[in-house]
């Protein structure tokens, strides 16, 4: 269980905002944090990898106190066992693939660890090639599989997918699927995206005026039923429109499925 508590000033183009957020997220969930830009998202996840510091609160995650305001504990973010993956995906320049997902490893872990990410995020053949050499969706590939590696008790996912075009987007998120489902990583990710929103998590959190509101099902807030059309997207000359198929919603995977038209 992860339970949080936080309140921040943050100073935004319009002036002071005090952003508060009280959120509990259960082992294993997987949680999205939705809301217009400059509202606080990319903050709520900088102060879970203690990277920033809130005005008061507290964080903990699965009995280990991060933050304490009043009993002044701030748990540095080498030490909170925080993965991160965020839009630009900060791989070692002078490491392969391998080396990169490999160097996440705690000491006594298997490299058999390795070889599974590796497959699992469809980068087996590109297990010795640089960064350099790497697409955008190949290179998120390997940061994701690097956040992962090291098991964390929290993985943070900052607008991962988003510059990233359409058709690859759709794999990494089944990437992302799978991941979940084999790892069971408690995921806090923000996403502007509603079908990827919807697809992915099982809880969305609507952060406005400084507030976070949790809502249980995602299709739910965004008022989807059945039939509803999600997302419509132009790449190139194609047009892809993204319908909801089965109205159900509470959760990802086998309730809720999207087809192209
Ligand atoms: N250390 C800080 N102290 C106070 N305010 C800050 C600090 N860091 C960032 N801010 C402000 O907090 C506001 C919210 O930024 P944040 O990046 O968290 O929003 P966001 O919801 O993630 O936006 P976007 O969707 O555009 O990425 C911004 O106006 C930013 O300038």
């Amino acid at each position: 269980m992860i339970q949080l508590s936080l309140q921040k000033h943050l100073h935004t183009a319009d002036g002071d905002l005090l952003l508060q957020l009280d959120l509990a997220l259960k082992q294993g969930g997987f949680i999205s944090l939705y809301g217009a830009s400059g509202t606080g998202k990319t903050s709520i996840l900088r102060m879970l990898a203690g990277f920033m510091s809130p005005d008061s609160g507290t964080i903990h995650v699965e009995g280990s106190c991060w933050f304490d305001k009043n009993k002044k504990i701030n748990v540095s973010p080498q030490r909170r066992n925080v993965g991160m993956v965020f839009q630009d995906y900060a791989l070692f320049p002078n490491m392969t693939v391998r080396e990169n997902i490999a160097f996440a490893l705690k000491r006594h872990d298997p490299l058999s660890i390795v070889d599974e990410l590796l497959e699992l995020s469809g980068l087996t053949n590109l297990a010795l090639r640089k960064p350099q050499g790497l697409s955008g969706g190949q290179k998120q590939r390997v940061a994701l599989a690097r956040a992962i590696a090291q098991r964390p008790a929290l993985l943070l996912l900052d607008e991962p997918l988003s510059a990233i075009d359409r058709e690859l987007r759709r794999s990494l998120q089944e990437t992302l699927q799978e991941v979940h489902r084999r790892y069971h990583l408690t995921t806090v990710m923000v996403s502007h995206d509603v079908e990827e929103i919807v697809r992915l998590s099982d809880k969305v959190v609507h952060i406005a005026n400084g507030k976070g509101i949790q809502y249980d099902s995602p299709a739910a807030f965004f008022e989807l039923q059945k039939g509803d059309v999600v997302d419509v997207r132009k790449e190139g000359d194609k047009t892809y429109v993204t319908v909801l198929v089965e109205n159900g919603g509470l959760s990802v995977g086998d309730k809720v499925k999207f087809e192209r038209e």
